[in-house]
C-alpha cells in the first residue's frame, strides 16, 4: 500500500491589515516576504523548510475536514520529496513552487502544481481530491479562498508566461515566482490582473441584478465591466451602466475590493451606486446581459437565504453569486443597509 502523505493542519493566512493585529508582527512578516521575493538563495533555502499547497493541472488539492467540510491540503516540503520520489518523478519539480505568503509562524508558503503526475496516484498518496476551483469555493471557507485563488492565478500566469511578448524568447521565472526575466532583453515581466468595476445598483427602494447566458442557471449579479484603458473607476462605472442597461448613475461610493481568479484574474473594484427613482427604466444590451431586472428587498432576502443552487425542475428561484465573491457581498451590504434603513424609519 501507498505510504500515505500526512497532512499539515496550519492556518493559511492571507496579508492583514496592519491596524487589525499586532502591527510588528505584521511587519516583519510582509518584509520576510519581500525579501523572499527578491532573495533567490534565501527563497530557495526557505522552500526546504515550507509548507507547500497541491494543484493538479490548477485545481487544489482538498481533503475532508470536521463536520463534512473540506480544507486545502498542506504539506511539508520533505513529504513533497518524498512522494515526488516514490511516485518516480524528479524532486527538482518542486523547485517550480510559487510563493503565495508565509503563516503566523513566519513560515513560507507555497504552492505547486504537479499536473505530470498521474492524478489518481498523488490522490491516493495524500488521501485527498483535486477539485476544480469555481467548485473549491463553495467547499472552503472564507480564510482558505483567497491563498487558494492566489496560487492558482500565479501557477496559470507561470504556465502561460513562457515566453517574452517582445522579444519571442523564453522566460526565467525567480525563484519565489514572483517574475520572469527575458534574458535577452532583460526585461522583466510580473503577473497582471485586469481591472474590473462591479457595480450594485439602487433606486433607493430596489437593486439592479443582471445575468450573463454563461451563468448558472437562475444566478443574477451586480454588473461588471472591465476597465478600458485609461478609464477612472467611476467612468468605468458610469459607461458599463450606460451600455448594458441604459441608465444613467446619479452617485457612487466605492466598498471593496477582491482578486477574482476567473477567467484570468481580474482586479474586482466593488461599487454602490444610485440612480433617480424618476429614471429607472431599462433598456438591456442583450448582446452582453440575457436578462437584467429590478429586484426588492424581500425578493433578496429570500434569495440571499437559498443553501443550494435549483435543480432542474425545481420552480425557477433567483441564484445569487457564492458568498466569497466580491458580488454577494454588495447584495449583502446593500440589504442590509436597507433593512437598517427601514427599521430607523
Ligand atoms: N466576483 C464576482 O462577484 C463577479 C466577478 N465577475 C467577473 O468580472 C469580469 C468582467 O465581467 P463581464 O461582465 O464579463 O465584463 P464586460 O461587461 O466588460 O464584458 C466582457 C467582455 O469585455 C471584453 N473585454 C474587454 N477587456 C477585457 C479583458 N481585459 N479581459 C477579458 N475580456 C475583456 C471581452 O469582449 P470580447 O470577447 O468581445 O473581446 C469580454 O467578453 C468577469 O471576468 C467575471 O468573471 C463578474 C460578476 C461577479
Ligand atoms: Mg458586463
Amino acid at each position: 500500500m501507498a505510504a500515505m502523505l500526512k497532512p499539515l493542519r496550519i492556518l493559511l493566512s492571507t496579508s492583514k491589515c496592519p491596524q487589525s493585529r499586532s502591527c510588528s508582527r505584521y511587519v516583519s512578516r510582509m518584509r520576510y516576504v519581500n525579501q523572499l521575493k527578491e532573495d533567490d538563495s534565501l527563497c530557495a533555502e526557505a522552500l526546504q523548510s515550507s509548507h507547500i499547497m497541491l494543484f493538479h493541472r490548477l485545481s487544489p488539492l482538498l481533503q475532508p475536514a470536521e463536520r463534512g467540510t473540506f480544507t486545502p491540503a498542506t504539506f511539508s516540503s520533505s513529504d513533497v520529496q518524498l512522494m515526488l520520489e516514490r511516485l518516480g518523478h524528479d524532486r527538482c519539480l518542486l523547485t517550480e513552487s510559487v510563493l503565495v505568503g508565509c503563516s503566523e509562524e513566519n513560515q513560507a508558503q507555497f504552492c505547486l502544481d504537479v499536473g505530470e503526475l498521474d492524478q489518481a496516484a498523488v490522490e491516493d498518496e495524500c488521501e485527498g481530491n483535486f477539485v476544480e476551483l469555481r467548485k473549491s469555493f463553495f467547499l472552503l471557507t472564507a480564510a482558505e479562498v483567497p491563498i487558494v485563488a492566489k496560487g492558482q492565478a500565479l501557477l496559470r500566469w507561470h504556465q502561460t508566461n513562457r515566453f517574452c511578448c517582445a522579444t519571442g524568447q523564453p522566460t526565467h521565472r525567480n525563484q519565489a515566482g514572483s517574475q520572469r526575466v527575458c534574458r535577452s532583453s532583460g526585461t522583466v515581466h510580473y503577473p497582471t490582473m485586469s481591472p474590473v468595476v462591479i457595480v450594485l445598483v439602487s433606486d433607493g427602494k430596489r437593486c439592479l441584478l443582471g445575468r450573463q447566458s454563461s451563468f448558472p442557471r437562475g444566478m443574477y449579479s451586480a454588473l461588471a465591466g472591465f476597465c478600458d484603458m485609461g478609464e477612472s473607476v467611476e467612468e468605468t462605472l458610469c459607461r458599463e451602466v450606460a451600455e448594458e442597461v441604459g441608465l444613467e448613475v446619479d452617485s457612487i461610493s466605492y466598498s471593496s475590493s477582491q482578486h477574482w481568479p476567473f477567467p484570468h484574474s481580474s482586479f474586482m473594484l466593488g461599487c454602490h451606486a444610485s440612480v433617480s427613482p424618476a429614471h429607472t427604466q431599462l433598456d438591456v444590451d442583450h448582446t452582453e446581459l440575457e436578462d437584467a431586472r429590478w429586484f426588492s428587498l424581500e425578493e433578496i432576502t429570500s434569495a440571499l437565504q437559498m443553501k443550494s443552487p435549483p435543480r432542474r425542475g425545481d420552480p425557477p428561484g433567483v441564484w445569487l453569486p457564492p458568498k466569497h465573491a466580491i458580488g454577494h457581498r454588495l447584495i449583502t451590504e446593500w440589504m442590509e443597509r436597507q433593512q437598517s434603513g427601514e427599521r430607523g424609519e
